[in-house]
């Protein structure tokens, strides 16, 4: 949907266009904006990868891939940039911390692979099938990808500076896990003034259906707005058709 004549978005800015969202549409300059995909790994999103491993269910994870898959068409069609995170940590699982790091004692992965040692798993190691983004999301040139090595993808990583160096205000978020690294990463983004969206049906949560109601709400009461797929398609398709 286009935006009212003379409308700007909340930064002040001409050119945007309006997603209806909750709890109110929200505007968007979509050279202003980038789509980001989190974490969509064999480790959160395949069976056999840690979130199943640790005891998880993954199984609800197809449907929101298909979702990534049209958000990220869309996206690209608009001229967005699509940023892909990954999250993980060396071979050695130095960056990972040892039981110095709140880290080595919360991340359910560590702790499966502590638990489990006989299965060997290299639980979200740089280079292992579990790192791996799933086969049916492919980065494209002028993508960029992002490893990181917490739930926020603002710790440790540049991402703040690729934003700033691109004029981009808005994030919008699709991905798993709704309930951690999506809302640790807009949680830390809205304090660093960005404006954050997730597309709800693109994301899916680690732990029970109620986690992921609770985060969306949770971020569009206090941290920013929450829409879905089609409206995300809807509202970028003027600009789809004028630059076509
Ligand atoms: C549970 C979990 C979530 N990660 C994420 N990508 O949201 C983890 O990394 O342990």
């Amino acid at each position: 949907m286009d935006a009212p004549a003379g409308y700007r978005d909340p930064a002040g800015r001409h050119g945007a266009v309006v997603l209806p969202a909750r709890p109110e549409a929200i505007a968007f300059d979509p050279t202003a904006t980038v789509l980001i995909v989190v974490d969509m790994q064999n480790a959160y999103a395949t069976k056999g990868g840690y979130l199943d491993l640790a005891g998880f269910d993954v199984s609800g994870t197809g449907p929101v891939i298909a979702q990534i898959t049209r958000a990220v068409a869309a996206a690209r069609a608009a001229g967005i940039t699509v940023m892909w995170f990954q999250n993980g940590w060396d071979p050695d699982y130095v960056e990972a911390g040892g039981p110095g790091s709140p880290n080595w004692h919360k991340s359910n992965a560590l702790k499966t692979m502590r638990r489990r040692p006989e299965a060997d798993a290299r639980l979200l190691a740089k280079g292992t099938w579990d790192y791996a983004l799933v086969d049916a999301l492919t980065p494209e040139p002028g993508d960029i990808v992002l490893g990181k090595p917490r739930y926020s993808g603002f710790y440790n990583t540049q991402l703040d500076s690729l934003l700033r160096a691109r004029g981009v205000r808005t994030l919008v978020f699709t991905g798993i896990a709704t309930n951690v690294c999506v809302e640790s990463t807009l949680r830390d983004g809205y304090h660093r003034e960005y404006f954050g969206i997730v597309l709800g049906d693109a994301t899916h949560q680690a732990g029970p259906p109620a986690l992921q109601e609770s985060a969306l709400l949770n971020i569009e009461t206090f941290f920013g707005w929450v829409s879905d797929v089609a409206a995300f398609e809807a509202a970028l398709a003027p600009v789809v058709s004028r630059a076509a």
